[in-house]
């Protein structure tokens, strides 16, 4: 209990509504002209700061920072998002350093020499993926990959990060996750990997690390992204998942991560690219309910030929969802070429309003909250929400959105992005092409 016998969450609570509505406030007293200059996104700026961090990377690969496969990521995907431009020695120093970081024996490390790692693994594919090009894609050892995937691969469902590592949501989406992108998906890759997600979905609806955590948005996402990978979307308690989502964007107008928790930009990614995933899924299970599907648009999903096929039955949720034959190598090309027909889930012109006035930084980056300093992981999870949500309500991810769709000039649109890997659709098209023959 604090002086005023507010506990501490409703105190930082109380403060972050303060700061907020004050530049809320001051914006709405504004001229329509000096709006429309704070509305704006400040690409130059963003890929000014951007560059410098990227320049700093390669070179010294002796650090011992585990992270940097990471910052590869968040600040090529971001640049990637804003349509930047990379000079080929800067990229070809990039692939250079993440070969360095990939092990013998299959996977990414944090960096060169160091153990090979799930969300490292992930951080560097979708890397060499945003990169793209023959020397980037041919640079990624997918037989030694695979092999390390069925190592961390848990016979009770789940994967381990890294050997000796924690089993978790995260785990399974990267490993899944490359896997897809890079055609290796498997009955064995994915067997019993649904039964453990759906261990992980909790009392609220949404869904958490492991089973008997608490749901939080970063897991939610990894979790549901999973599941409509492996085509088992439909064992989860989808009204339920989308009841705990909802809830989950304030009077700021942007995400919080979990119940009673504060505001912040990344979440606009992580709760906001969900429910983006849900608009889709409410689309192609087009009853009234979230459960009502029918037996075409289930197949829509799992597509019907292919080579990797996976039987499952559905448990609690409906069996009458039962997608018999799933083709595994397409569920994530179908994904987004499934009609987009519903409403909104969400305010997708308030949170990009919660992103550029509250996490934009005017002179280059995006943050947490006010007050809080900008980082490469926030500025790639407040563009990669920017983007979800300018697309929000697109009837398909691949034509332009409408005026009114984008908040500010409509120069503010960024790059549409895949909405279960979080690579460009661009990108992601390539890599399937060059992977189709796996
Ligand atoms: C692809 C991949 C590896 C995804 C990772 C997903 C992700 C962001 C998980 C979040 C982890 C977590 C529990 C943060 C809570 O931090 P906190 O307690 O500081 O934040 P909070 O107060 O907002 O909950
Ligand atoms: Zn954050």
């Amino acid at each position: 209990m604090t002086s005023e016998g507010l506990t501490v969450t409703q105190r930082d609570q109380l403060m972050v509504e303060q700061e907020v509505g004050k530049i809320y406030a001051l914006f709405s007293e504004l001229p329509p002209s000096s709006k429309s200059i704070l509305l704006e996104l400040q690409r130059d700026e963003h890929q000014e700061y951007l560059k410098r961090g990227l320049s700093i990377l390669p070179p010294s690969f002796a650090s011992l920072d585990a992270n940097r496969p990471w910052l590869c990521y968040w600040i090529l995907h971001s640049l990637a998002l804003l349509d930047g431009y990379i000079e080929p020695e800067m990229e070809d120093a990039v692939v250079d350093f993440l070969s360095h970081c990939q092990d013998p024996g299959g996977g990414y490390g944090g960096g060169p020499g160091q153990m090979p790692h799930l969300a490292t693994t992930y951080a560097a594919v979708n890397s060499l993926i945003t990169l793209g090009g023959s020397r980037s894609l041919s640079s990624i050892d997918r037989g030694a990959l695979y092999t390390f995937f069925r190592k961390m691969k848990q016979p009770i469902g789940g994967y381990r990060m890294h050997d000796g590592g924690e089993v978790d949501t995260r785990a399974c989406y990267t490993a899944i996750s490359v896997a897809s992108i890079l055609n290796l998906l498997d009955d064995e890759l994915v067997k019993d990997v649904g039964s453990y997600i759906l261990s992980c979905q909790t009392y609220e609806g949404g869904i958490a690390g492991e089973p008997g955590s608490e749901a939080h948005g970063g897991y939610t996402f990894c979790g549901l992204a999973t599941m409509i990978l492996i085509g088992e979307v439909d064992r989860l308690d989808l009204p339920r998942l989308v009841d705990w989502l909802v809830f989950r964007q304030g009077v700021e107008c942007g995400f919080q991560g979990r119940t009673n928790k504060l505001v912040d930009g990344c979440y606009s990614f992580w709760q906001g690219g969900t429910l983006t995933l849900m608009e889709s899924l409410h689309q192609l299970f087009h009853g009234d309910g979230l459960s009502d599907s029918s037996q075409s648009d289930a197949s829509e999903l799992s597509g019907d030929e292919g080579h990797a096929t996976h039987d499952h039955s559905c448990s609690s949720h409906g069996p009458e969802n039962t997608m018999a034959s799933i083709n595994l190598r397409d569920t994530s090309y179908n994904f987004i070429h499934g009609r987009r027909k519903g409403g909104p889930l969400f305010d997708s012109l308030a949170l990009q309003q919660y992103i550029l006035l509250c996490s934009q930084l005017r002179d280059g980056g995006l943050r947490d909250k006010p007050g809080k300093n900008r980082d490469f992981y926030h500025t790639c999870y407040c563009l990669s929400g920017l983007s979800a949500s300018q697309y929000s309500s697109s009837k398909d991810l691949e034509s332009a959105p409408l005026p009114q769709a984008v908040l500010g000039p409509y120069s503010n649109l960024t790059e549409p992005v895949h909405p279960l890997h979080n690579v460009l659709l661009s990108k992601y098209h390539d890599a399937r092409d060059y992977f189709a023959l796996g």
